[in-house]
């Protein structure tokens, strides 16, 4: 929607012939955006080669679990000098890859040369036009302007970011983050407790992140607080509702089935809990969030584990200059 406000040209494509047919007669995709109007010059088909032929740029929005049958799709039809752009929040839970990885596998181009798109923008909101921003990053700076020049406009805003690595760790852990504040809002645990898991959530997210490679500081932008703070406290949140649910005690299947949308943060809490013993970096929230999803733990138990454990000084576990190092 955001591109074909931008440029004439803009094809969508899809596996699912009703929805083409949809978005081509009737410039709507009621299953996923009821009551809004597309642009009429959006086009859709079922066709990929139809969709990428002749294409500046390429941009992939699958769910995270279908990115590498999606890119390996797209290999036929790839052509050297097209920009690949994908907005994914998550990781191959196989492999522990992160998308970019996946994409440029799959293509057989490098990884510098994928744009990742990433930070707090809610389709609902973007396609009603509310102004959002977000970040483009790339280790290849030119992709990476081009790639903001497609998509800014008065209504969407685009800012560039060297740290690829963090702007797709980010964009992937701070769903965990969002389920776990959720399901604090589900159990009935109020302001102070939802705060205190953006907190520490992202004190944690940054830890793991930075010792990835990423910089601390792409953790405070958008792909980082800014995303965190919408996933975990909008309405149009999947990951949020997920957890409000499980806080209310439904079981994830039972979820999972009310949704029908994709929520990355539960296969991103199973990779979270792989990392964090790989890397030796200690995730509390997403360690108790990985019992209560997959060992059917409660969640008060899980809570009553976090508030319980060792006193600390906050900033010891940052892996960050902290102010007693700036100081000495
Ligand atoms: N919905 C949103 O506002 C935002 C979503 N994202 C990210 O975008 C990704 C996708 O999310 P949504 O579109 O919201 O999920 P969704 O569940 O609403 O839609 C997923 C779409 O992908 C299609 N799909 C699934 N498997 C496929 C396959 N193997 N081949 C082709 N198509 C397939 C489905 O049919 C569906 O149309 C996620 O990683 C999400 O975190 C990022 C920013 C905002
Ligand atoms: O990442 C998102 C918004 O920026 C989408 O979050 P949900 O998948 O929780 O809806």
């Amino acid at each position: 929607s955001v591109l074909a406000a931008n440029h004439p040209d803009v094809v969508i494509w899809s596996r699912n012939a009703e929805q083409v047919q949809e978005i081509n007669g009737k410039h709507m995709n009621s299953r996923y955006l009821p009551e809004v109007s597309l642009p009429e010059n959006l086009k859709a088909t079922t066709e990929m080669e139809e969709a990428v032929n002749g294409a500046t740029a390429v941009l992939i929005v699958a769910p995270s679990k279908a990115m590498r049958e999606v890119a390996r799709s797209l290999k036929a039809y790839w052509r050297e000098d097209m920009i690949c752009i994908h907005a994914t929040k998550g990781f191959e839970t196989e492999t522990m890859k992160r998308m970019s990885t996946v994409i440029s596998e799959e293509l057989g181009c490098t990884e510098g040369d994928i744009v990742v798109l990433s930070g707090p923008s809610h389709a609902e909101e973007v396609v009603r036009r509310c102004p959002t921003t977000v970040v483009v990053a790339s280790l290849n700076q030119k992709a990476a302007a081009v790639a903001q020049d497609l998509f800014m406009n008065a209504d969407f805003r685009v800012y560039t970011n060297r740290d690829m690595l963090g702007v797709e760790l980010a964009g992937a852990l701070k769903n965990i983050i969002a389920l776990g504040a959720g399901m604090s809002d589900g159990l009935g645990y109020g302001d102070n407790a939802k705060a205190a898991l953006l907190t520490r959530g992202l004190a944690e997210i940054t830890r793991i992140g930075v010792e990835m490679g990423a910089n601390p500081l792409t953790f405070s932008g958008l792909a980082g607080v800014g995303d965190l703070v919408v996933t975990a406290t909008s309405q149009h949140s999947r990951n949020w509702r997920a957890g409000s649910m499980l806080g209310k005690g439904t079981k994830l299947e039972d979820v999972l089935n009310s949704m029908g949308m994709v929520v990355e943060g539960i296969r991103t809490t199973k990779a979270a809990h792989t990392i964090s013993e790989k890397f030796g970096v200690q995730m509390p929230i997403a360690d108790q969030l990985y019992q209560v999803l997959f060992e059917d733990k409660d969640p008060r138990i899980a809570v009553e584990a976090l508030m319980g454990r060792d006193p600390k000084t906050e900033m010891e576990s940052m892996k960050l200059a902290t102010w007693e190092q700036w100081h000495s």
